[in-house]
């Protein structure tokens, strides 16, 4: 049975932390402040680049008023080395490949800016899997609106059941707000205890996926 799944990018099909955290400590290098370890940059990953930008203003006690400078700043170096440490999670391009020989419609629903995303997926060689990339700068709104991917499913115009795969809480709102059954990955970036983000189902090995989105379409049928 086909369907059509969008997909989160960061934390879900590529592990793009190391330079966004890299992007974020030369934009603080460039105003003379001490780099932030990687592990507290992951917490700000999740809303866009403007969001993660203020998160490093708050907690590096920053002037709010620089934030359009320092956005701009870090999105120059994010473009500038967006893959030289990003890999793809194991198994996500077999994965993408039976979903697709499955009749599966597939599209990526980012908040990360378009051009970089599109960026990425063409470097690590994925994006010929994808009809559609929807971006955090791509609309006048990002996820969790709910917006951003009905946005997404529309640019492909789905007919039948859809589904939305994520890593955060952020994509788990988006779906719940979408009403979109949402299949979380659990070894993403995500903040809290699975079991505190709503699911439909989840995994943590990119193997499982084309059989747990063939169980969920057999079980709920054209109602998903
Ligand atoms: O850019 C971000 O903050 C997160 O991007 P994502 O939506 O692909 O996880
Ligand atoms: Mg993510």
């Amino acid at each position: 049975m086909s369907a059509t799944i969008m997909f989160d990018l960061d934390g879900t099909l590529v592990d793009s932390l190391p330079d966004i955290a890299a992007a974020a400590n030369r934009m603080l290098q460039d105003v003379r402040v001490a780099a932030l370890p990687q592990d507290i940059i992951k917490t700000f990953v999740g809303n866009g680049l403007p969001k993660l930008v203020e998160r490093v203003i708050h907690h590096c006690d920053l002037p709010m008023s620089d934030h359009a400078d320092l956005t701009a700043r870090t999105l120059a170096h994010y473009n500038a080395a967006s893959c030289d440490q990003t890999v793809v999670y194991p198994g996500v391009p077999q994965a993408l490949g039976r979903l697709r020989g499955m009749g599966c419609v597939l599209g990526v629903c980012t908040n990360k800016p378009e051009t970089p995303a599109r960026h990425v997926l063409e470097a690590l060689n994925l994006a010929h899997y994808f009809d559609c990339v929807l971006g955090g700068d791509s609309l006048n709104t990002r996820k969790p609106d709910p917006g951003h991917l009905e946005a997404s499913f529309a640019a492909v115009s789905p007919a039948g059941p859809r589904l939305f795969v994520g890593d955060s809480e952020v994509d788990a709102e988006t779906a719940r707000r979408a009403q979109v059954p949402f299949l979380l990955f659990t070894r993403g970036y995500r903040k809290t205890p699975i079991d505190q983000i709503p699911h439909t189902t989840r995994y943590d090995d990119w193997d499982s996926l084309p059989t747990l989105v063939t169980e969920l379409l057999h079980l709920k049928g054209e109602a998903v």
